[in-house]
């Protein structure tokens, strides 16, 4: 057991569009950290805004506010020690930057994949279909058909998961844990 006693916690925010894989990668990751004894938590998406911030939809306001809730979790369990994983879209470059500029002020690491999964691939994938719906009209303003994604100018890593299996690309956000001295 060489890993347990490090205290050092990051935030792993996987943002990109609906289906491109975070969710996936930010579960293989955390398996992975869990079985070598990191203290880990993975804050989804879903189940945040069932409580955390059920009652907000998808409106630019309503999705900075779920993620400025998700990125004050996430900082305070980062500061102690955990290694929070985030698989959430966060379309918006200012609402990711004010996420940063939080982890910055506490001296907190945080770490920005960009699963960049291109949205043709997306929608063929439509995990939980709601490209189909979109397309049928019955969904406006699904992130990357009709509402904006900003992807990021500075992330730390980018994954091409349309090329990649799901263990290659949690492997490669672990290797740049690895790198930065964080496992
Ligand atoms: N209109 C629209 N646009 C984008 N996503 C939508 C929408 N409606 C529902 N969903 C589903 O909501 C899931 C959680 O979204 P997030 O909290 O990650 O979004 S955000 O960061 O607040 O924009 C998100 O989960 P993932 O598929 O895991 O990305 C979607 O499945
Ligand atoms: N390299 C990869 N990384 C992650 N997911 C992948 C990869 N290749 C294929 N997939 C598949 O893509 C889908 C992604 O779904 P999910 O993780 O729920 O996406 P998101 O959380 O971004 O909405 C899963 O069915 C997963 O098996």
């Amino acid at each position: 057991m060489t890993t347990t006693a490090r205290a050092q916690g990051a935030t792993v925010w996987l943002t990109g569009l609906p289906s491109a894989g975070k969710t996936t990668i930010a579960r293989l990751l955390g398996d992975r950290l869990t079985g070598e004894g990191h203290r880990v938590e993975v804050l989804d998406g879903d189940e945040i805004r069932r409580f955390l911030s059920s009652g907000l939809g998808f409106s630019r306001a309503d999705r900075n506010t779920n993620v400025q809730r998700i990125g004050l979790v996430s900082e305070v369990l980062a500061r102690n020690g955990v290694l929070s994983l985030v698989p959430v879209i966060a379309p918006y470059a200012d609402s990711r930057d004010a996420v940063r500029a939080r982890h910055e002020k506490s001296g907190t690491p945080y770490l920005e994949v960009h699963v960049a999964t291109p949205v043709e691939v997306c929608s063929e994938r439509d995990v939980k279909g709601l490209y189909a719906r979109q397309a049928a009209g019955d969904l406006t303003g699904l992130t990357g058909v009709d509402d904006p994604y900003e992807p990021p100018a500075d992330a730390a890593l980018v994954l091409r998961t349309q090329e990649q299996s799901p263990r290659e690309s949690a492997d490669a956000v672990y290797a740049l844990l690895a790198d930065r001295g964080l496992v």
